[in-house]
Order: structure tokens, then C-alpha cells, then sequence
């Protein structure tokens, strides 16, 4: 599969003016964003002269190519939404003639998606921008009619994007036709002014992604031509007729590549903190294991594992299933270009759990790293807190995880009624069926054992939920109701779903390629995969004792087990992060740099705080003094 070519980083990272002499962290919101786009227009230089003999194709295999500049620039890219997802939306749901139109400024334009509302994020269909066909003058008049119809949180929309992807009703004739793309030029290119019948700003300061310019656009009786709404799947011609898309749904096309995505992209964000945090690990002696012994390096603490190896472990689970997650992406898109929307149900459902898994994943064990560093994980020159905004804005973006986890466990109970009908089901639900017809075997304390449990617990939690909207349906609610009633239960099935896939894949793609690496790779690779396994097995072993035939003797083992894989891992925990192969410069960490310098690093760091400038502050004089001498007896 062809990767994307990375930006060579010895190139980017040789140009002197993307380096900071004052941390970001003391800069104001507004200089914060002044110097993100310096540095991020030098970047978009780069990728340009590097992409100018490519024209934008579609959907390059997950690469880490822009978390470069994440790591440059140590915050997010105002620029990445044209990357992430202007490109992509108009290269996935635009003709060809369009592509060429639209991105004829190949690098000269800057694009935002702008689907979120004011009033709207999850429901869709509830959006309230609408974009009126003006017969006539064969035009679409854009129109917010209502504060919450505002758009709100697209990235770069601030001050940053000239251009956007709109998300809007489309109204024909007096009929609306529900939410679809349309291309809109909202800054004046030379200039950068807002165009008449726009308002544009930003949204304010928030919990991190304070460079990425999110903002807001309203219209007023704004005007595109009827060729700028994205017309590959469905048409409005030049008389108002409208032509459907084989699938509503494709207009949704953006979201799944971006979740697709956000696997890959979640197992690099971990790679960063686990880096940073075994590495600070390895360098860190505190308190005794044996009294009379000096202090230990605190990764000898066997809970110190605990806390770490399952980010390695999980920073591989996520980069192995990202690729066949995008292989089946891939395939899909194949598909649906040949006229076969077939998987294009269960390419939703698995984007929609992984994305949602991956991301909380990423949140919670970012997190543990963090809090595994003591307080030097707290400051920000430690780079653990901004991983941790950053990487929890994704458990929201792309599609909120509660609202994701329902629509796969959608796909789940469709997926048992046609197991109960006796109909084949594709391979990534297919034990459903051999569940439903009792065929499973006896608990086996093997990875493959594990696995083949994880996946009984998803049949027997997607059967008790069909059993539950059942009961509240024949007590009368309607189906959605009954539904709503029963989406405790439906997320559980969806969680199950998930952390089932995760490790099936992880097991059997390591287990798969193992032959042909060397025994050592082969070995360690092996004990990762088995640690993801096993940690899993433990943490759900409520689970496994309902719905499998495991004993408390079965559990024994596996804790013993899992506690075998932390000492056998020890040895290579510091080899294992250096060959995520994350440079200093990307990695940002006084805690995590590859000399292992840290308490130098954190006092270099320190004296950069501009309140270091002079040993006595003005404010003394100022405030201080005055009440202190006042109160002085
Ligand atoms: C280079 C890449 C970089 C990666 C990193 C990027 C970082 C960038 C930083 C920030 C970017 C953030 C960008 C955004 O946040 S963009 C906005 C994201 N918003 C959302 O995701 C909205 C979520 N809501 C939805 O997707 C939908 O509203 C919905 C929840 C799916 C419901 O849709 P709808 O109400 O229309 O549909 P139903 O629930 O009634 O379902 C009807 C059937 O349709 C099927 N369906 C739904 N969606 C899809 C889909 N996408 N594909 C295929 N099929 C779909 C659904 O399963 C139902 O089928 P059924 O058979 O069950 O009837
Ligand atoms: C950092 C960041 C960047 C973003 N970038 C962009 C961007 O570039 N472009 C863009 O268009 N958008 C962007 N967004 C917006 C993002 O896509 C939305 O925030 C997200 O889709 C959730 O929508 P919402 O915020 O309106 O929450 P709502 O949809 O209002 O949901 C709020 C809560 O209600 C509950 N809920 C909602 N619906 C259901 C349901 N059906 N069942 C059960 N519970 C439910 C959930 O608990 C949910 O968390 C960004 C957001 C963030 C945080």
C-alpha cells in the first residue's frame, strides 16, 4: 500500500525560523495564533513544493507527515483542516470536472470543513444553513437564519481559511433534499477580507487547540454558482432537477476517511507520551524496593509497568489496526466506485467504534502517563498535558462517541436479527451466527482463547439488548423509544465490539507477520500483542465470567501471566519507545529528550519564563509592598 511520502524531516527540521526562542506558553491567544501561522506558513510552503508534482489525489494512506508540524509547532495546524478535510471532501464527493475547478489554485487557496452549527453538531439532519436554488440566475443563495445556524468550531474559520466545504439544506422548488456539500470562497484572496454577506471570527479561548482558529460564519443572501454545490453523488441540474445519490449517506463520505483515520493517528499521539513517560521512567530514582539498596530507576516498580506498557502496547495495536481498518476502507471506496455500496454499512460501523475507542484510549492513557511522571508530568514542558488536550478533542470531533458507538451497535442488532434468520454475515460480525447457533468452544487460556471470549461477550451483550428492546416494544413503547431505552446496554455491546477487534486484529496481523522478522522483533512483538490481550482479559473479567465458561483458576493464571509479560518486556521498554524513532524536536519534552537530560532541560526551560527576566517583579512595588508594610508589626 503506498504511504504518503513524509516531508523529509531533516528538512523541516533544519529551518531555523520554525524554532521558538519564547515557549508557547507564555504567549497571548492572539500571538499564540500570530506565530502558529508563521511558523505554519513556512510549513505549507514546504508540503506545497513538496506535493507540487502530485495532484491532490485522494485519501493517502495514514501517514504522520502533518503531526510533523504538530510537533514543530507544538500545537495544532491552523492549515490542517484543508489537509484533513477540505481536500478529502472535495476529492471524495466532487466530479472530476470540479476537482479541476476547485483545486486549480492547487496550494493557493486555504479550505475548512464547515458542517457543525451553533445549534447542531451530532443530528445532521437537523442542520439549519440552507442553500436555496435561485432558478433565475442559476445560483444557490446561502442563508443562516438563525443564530444557532451559525457555523461553529470548523477549524482555520476564524481568520486562517479563504475557502470552505459547507454543510447545508438543500432547497430545490420549495423541497428540501436534506444536507449536502457545496464549495464557497468566504475571504477575498488578496486581501483576506470577509466577503459581503459573511460574518467570520472565532470562537474563543478553549481547553487546548488554542492555535487552531476554529471559528464561526454566518450567511446572509450569499450567492455561489449552482456548479459549487459537490455533485458526484447526487445532481441539481441546470433546470432544478434533482438527481439522488445511489446512497444518501456518501454525503457522509469525509467523516468515516477522518475516522478511518483517527486510528493511526491516536496510536502516534501515544507513541509521543509513552516516549516522554518511560524514558522519564528510566531516568527517574525515587524511594527503595530493597532498603538497604540505593533508590530504584521508579520504572523497576512493577505498577510503574502496570501504568506504561499497555501505552506501548496500545500505541501498536492502534498503528496495526489503522492499516486494516484502511485496507478496508480502501476496498470499500474500490467498491462503492464500481457501483457497490455493499460494506459501506460495516466500513460505518467500524470506523464508528475504532474512532471512538482509539480516541478514549488515547485520552485516559495520556493521561496515566502523565500522572505516572509525578509533578514534573504537570508541567507544560513536559508535553503530556498539551498531548492530552489534544488527543481528547478527538473523543468529540469526527463524531461524538456515545452518538458513534450507537450507530455500530445499529449495525449489531441488525446484524443478530439476520444471524436469527440464518443469513451470512460478513467475517468481521460472523461469530454472531456461531453464537446464535451454540457453536463455541470451551475456555482456552491463549491469546486465541481470549479473543474467541472477547467476541462471546459481544454476542451475549447484542443479544441481551435485542431481548431488551423486545420487552419495552411488547410493553407497549415504539421501537426507537424501546431503543432509547436500552442504549445503556447498547453502548456496552458497541465497547465489547470494539475492544473484541482490536484484538483479534492486533493478535493475528502480529501473529500473521511474525515469520518474516527476525526471532528478537518477532519475539518482543509477540509479548506486546499478548500484554494488549491479556490486560484486556483482566480488565473485563466480569464480563468473561458471565458469558464464557472461564474460571476464577482461568483468571489466576492470566494475572500471573500478564504480571510474566511485565518483567519480560522490562529489559526493552526504553528500546521499545526509542524505536517509535520520535525526535526531540517533535516530541517537545523537557521529560522525554533522548540524552535523558531532564532536571538541565527543566531549568533551561524554566529560566525562559519571561517572569525570570528580573528577580523582583514590579507587582512588588507595586501591590505588595505597600500591604505588607501596612500590616508590618
Ligand atoms: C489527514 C487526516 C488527519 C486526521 C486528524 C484530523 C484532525 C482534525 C481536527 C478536527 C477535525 C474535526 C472535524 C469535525 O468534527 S467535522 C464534523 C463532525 N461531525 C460529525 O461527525 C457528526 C456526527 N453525526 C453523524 O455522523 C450523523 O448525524 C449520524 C449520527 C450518523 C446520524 O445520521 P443520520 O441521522 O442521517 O442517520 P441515521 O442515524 O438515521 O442512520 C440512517 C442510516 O444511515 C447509516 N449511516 C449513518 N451515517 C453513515 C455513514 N457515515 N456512512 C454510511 N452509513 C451511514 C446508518 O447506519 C443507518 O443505517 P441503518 O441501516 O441502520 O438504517
Ligand atoms: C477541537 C474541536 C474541533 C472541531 N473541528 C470541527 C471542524 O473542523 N468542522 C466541524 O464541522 N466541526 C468541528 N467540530 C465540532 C464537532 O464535530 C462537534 O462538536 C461534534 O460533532 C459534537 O457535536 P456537538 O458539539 O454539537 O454536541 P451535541 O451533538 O450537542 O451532543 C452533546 C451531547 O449530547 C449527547 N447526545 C447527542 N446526540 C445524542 C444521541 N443521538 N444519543 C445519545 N446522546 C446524544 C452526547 O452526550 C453528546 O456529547 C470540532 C469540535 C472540537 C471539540
Amino acid at each position: 500500500m503506498k504511504c504518503y511520502p513524509v516531508p523529509r524531516e531533516n528538512l523541516v527540521l533544519s529551518i531555523d525560523n520554525l524554532k521558538d526562542d519564547i515557549p508557547e506558553e507564555y504567549l497571548s491567544h492572539k500571538e499564540c495564533y500570530e506565530n502558529v501561522i508563521r511558523k505554519g506558513s513556512v510549513l505549507y510552503d514546504i508540503f506545497s513544493e513538496l506535493s507540487k508534482d502530485r495532484k491532490h489525489k485522494a485519501h493517502q494512506a495514514p501517514s504522520n507527515a502533518y503531526r510533523i508540524s504538530d510537533g514543530i509547532m507544538q500545537n495544532v495546524n491552523p492549515f490542517l483542516l484543508h489537509f484533513a478535510l477540505f481536500v478529502p471532501a472535495i476529492t471524495n464527493q466532487a466530479t472530476p470536472e470540479q476537482q479541476a475547478e476547485f483545486l486549480k489554485h492547487g496550494f493557493g487557496i486555504i479550505g475548512t470543513y464547515a458542517q457543525t452549527e451553533l445549534g447542531h453538531g451530532t443530528f445532521l439532519r437537523g442542520l439549519e444553513t440552507t442553500a436555496t436554488l435561485d432558478l433565475e440566475t442559476d445560483e444557490f443563495v446561502l442563508n443562516s437564519p438563525t443564530l444557532t445556524s451559525y457555523k461553529w468550531w470548523p477549524g482555520g474559520l476564524g481568520h486562517t481559511a479563504n475557502h470552505c466545504v459547507v454543510m447545508a439544506q438543500l432547497y430545490v422548488k420549495g423541497k428540501c433534499h436534506g444536507p449536502h456539500l457545496f464549495f464557497v470562497q468566504i475571504r477575498d484572496i488578496e486581501t483576506h477580507e470577509p466577503l459581503p454577506g459573511l460574518k467570520l471570527g472565532e470562537i474563543g479561548a478553549k481547553m487546548g487547540f488554542n492555535t487552531a482558529d476554529n471559528g464561526f460564519l454566518g450567511f446572509h443572501n450569499f450567492r455561489i454558482p449552482r456548479n459549487n454545490m459537490l455533485m458526484k453523488n447526487s445532481q441539481v441540474l441546470k433546470d432544478g432537477t434533482y438527481v439522488e445519490s445511489k446512497n444518501e449517506k456518501l454525503t457522509y463520505g469525509s467523516m468515516v476517511f477522518v475516522r478511518v483515520y483517527l486510528l493511526s493517528d491516536m496510536a502516534y499521539m501515544l507513541a509521543r507520551a509513552a516516549t516522554i513517560s518511560v524514558r522519564y521512567s528510566a531516568v527517574r530514582h525515587q524511594s527503595h524496593i530493597k532498603p538497604d539498596e540505593p533508590e530504584v530507576q521508579i520504572l523497576d516498580f512493577v505498577i510503574q509497568q502496570h501504568k506504561l506498557f499497555i501505552s506501548i502496547a496500545t500505541s501498536h495495536a492502534f498503528k496495526i489496526c489503522g492499516l486494516w481498518l484502511w485496507q478496508t476502507y480502501s476496498k470499500v471506496m474500490e467498491d462503492i466506485g464500481k457501483g457497490s455500496m455493499d460494506r459501506l454499512p460495516e466500513l460505518h460501523a467500524l470506523s464508528c467504534c475504532l474512532k471512538t475507542t482509539s480516541t478514549r484510549d488515547a485520552g485516559w492513557l495520556i493521561e496515566q502517563c502523565r500522572l505516572a511522571c509525578g509533578g514534573h508530568g504537570y508541567l507544560m514542558s513536559s508535553n503530556l498535558p498539551s498531548l492530552y488536550t489534544t488527543a481528547t478533542a478527538a473523543i468529540t470531533y469526527e463524531g461524538e462517541s456515545t452518538v458513534l458507538l450507537l450507530q455500530t451497535a445499529r449495525y449489531l442488532i441488525k446484524s443478530w436479527k439476520r444471524a436469527m434468520e440464518g443469513e451470512s454475515l460478513p467475517a468481521t460480525v460472523s461469530f454472531l451466527s456461531e453464537y446464535f447457533n451454540k457453536r463455541y468452544n470451551k475456555w482456552e487460556n491463549t491469546p486465541k482463547g481470549i479473543v474467541d471470549g472477547l467476541k462471546l461477550v459481544v454476542a451475549g451483550v447484542t443479544k441481551m439488548c435485542a431481548e431488551s428492546i423486545q420487552k419495552h416494544v411488547s410493553r407497549g413503547q415504539q421501537y426507537e423509544e424501546a431503543w432509547n431505552s436500552s442504549s445503556v446496554q447498547l453502548i456496552k455491546a458497541s465497547e465489547a465490539y470494539s475492544r473484541a477487534l482490536l484484538c483479534e486484529v492486533f493478535w493475528f496481523e502480529v501473529d500473521k507477520v511474525s515469520s518474516t522478522l527476525s526471532n528478537n522483533l518477532a519475539v518482543v512483538l509477540k509479548q506486546l500483542a499478548e500484554l494488549y490481550i491479556t490486560y484486556w482479559a483482566l480488565e473485563k473479567r466480569g464480563d468473561l465470567l458471565v458469558y464464557t465458561t472461564i474460571s476464577k483458576d482461568d483468571l489466576d493464571k492470566l494475572q500471573e501471566r500478564y504480571e510474566e509479560l511485565l518483567a519480560l518486556i522490562r529489559p526493552n521498554a526504553v528500546g521499545l519507545v526509542d524505536s517509535f524513532d520520535i525526535r526531540d524536536e517533535i516530541l517537545c519534552s523537557t521529560l522525554g529528550a533522548y540524552d535523558g537530560r531532564v532536571y538541565e532541560r527543566m531549568m533551561e526551560h524554566a529560566l525562559k519564563s519571561p517572569l525570570n527576566a528580573e528577580t523582583v517583579n514590579q507587582s512588588f512595588h507595586k501591590y505588595m509592598k505597600p500591604v505588607i508594610l501596612k500590616h508590618k508589626i
